[in-house]
């Protein structure tokens, strides 16, 4: 199996990482992260989430980040959408892209979307019709796709089936989340083998939670499997408010690391991004998950970006 050449890393720290925090984030430090993660090279930043701000506080500012950000160019800055009333918070506010979110069980459906999953792709036609109308790409979202905190292992054909559904319903790409991050190379290996019999690796991208410490040879198998997108967190951050235990998602620092050494191109600055997952860490008062963000202590004390 031949590795991709290049790389598409959505930085969802913004997003997934901030979302479960608990307590205020000023809404200057989101924008420094932001500003930080494009300096870094990012080009794909997941912002905020247009969701009912009693279910997660922490978004509720997501129209002020929005307002505020500071435009690179070429980046991307991308919000979640869980019905046409979110979808028209985003577009007021500017978001450039939007995501949809499903799931392959109906349980954790249920918990963060307070509907089933026939529902719930019923409400995203809603947003595809409105998104097309005002030419906004829509990624989707599938959670829970190697386990579920309710409902434990998820068979591979409901996976495909809501992916397929979402795709088909106009969504360029499918960002697959081990929410609980339970999956291991294995169970990876035969998700993308049922997946790939009907969809394309371009199709795909793989959104990875490091409970287990699984995420980057999860990773590595996804790449082996010709999936060119992936999803990380700086600094670990996050976990996801209605998946109890979650840990973050892999760390963006680590993801690049990896794709460093295998001579995969990302067009990011490792440096600059230990430092933007650095500053946010210390930001909200905790130690950077990311293990190369760890091993290379602050690396700007020691060689200043040009
Ligand atoms: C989907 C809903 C809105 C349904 O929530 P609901 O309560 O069923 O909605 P509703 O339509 O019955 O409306 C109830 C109230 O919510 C309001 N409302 C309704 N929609 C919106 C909106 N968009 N923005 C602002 N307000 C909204 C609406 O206006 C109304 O207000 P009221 O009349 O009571 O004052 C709710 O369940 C919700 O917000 N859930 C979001 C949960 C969430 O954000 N979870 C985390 C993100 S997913 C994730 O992290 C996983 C992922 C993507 O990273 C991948 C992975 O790792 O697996």
């Amino acid at each position: 199996m031949t590795l991709p050449q290049q790389v598409r890393i959505v930085e969802v720290g913004p997003r997934d990482g901030l979302q479960n925090e608990p307590g205020t984030i000023p809404v200057a430090s989101k924008l420094q992260l932001l500003d930080d993660l494009a300096a870094a090279g990012l080009q794909v930043l997941e912002a905020g989430s247009f969701v009912n701000p009693k279910w997660v506080p922490q978004m509720a500012d997501s129209e002020i980040v929005f307002q505020k950000l500071r435009r690179h160019p070429g980046v991307r800055y991308t919000a979640l959408t869980p019905n046409l009333q979110g979808f028209e918070r985003a577009l007021a506010a500017g978001a450039d892209e939007v995501a949809v979110f499903a799931a392959a069980s109906e349980s954790f459906s249920r918990k963060n979307i307070n509907c089933d999953i026939g529902e719930s792709l019923k409400r995203f036609e809603a947003v595809m019709a409105a998104a097309r109308d005002h030419q906004i790409p829509v990624r989707g979202y599938v959670s829970c796709v190697l386990g579920c905190p309710y409902e434990g292992p998820i068979a591979p054909e409901a996976v495909a089936g809501v992916s397929a559904a979402l795709l088909d319903m106009g969504c360029y790409e499918v960002s697959l989340g081990d929410t609980i991050g339970t999956g291991t190379p294995g169970s990876m290996a035969t998700l993308l083998e049922t997946l790939l019999a009907c969809l394309q690796p371009e199709q795909l991208a793989v959104h990875c939670h490091d409970t287990y410490g699984q995420a980057l040879a999860n990773i590595l198998v996804a790449l082996q499997h010709g999936i060119a997108t992936v999803d990380a967190s700086v600094a670990g951050l996050g976990g996801c408010p209605y998946a109890s235990g979650a840990t973050g998602n892999v760390a963006t620092e680590d993801v690049v690391y990896m794709l460093d050494g295998l001579g995969i191109e990302t067009g990011i600055d490792l440096v600059r991004l230990v430092h933007a997952g650095n500053a946010i860490s210390s930001t909200i008062g905790r130690s950077s998950q990311s293990r190369v963000a760890r091993a290379l202590g602050n690396p700007l004390q020691t060689a200043a970006p040009a």
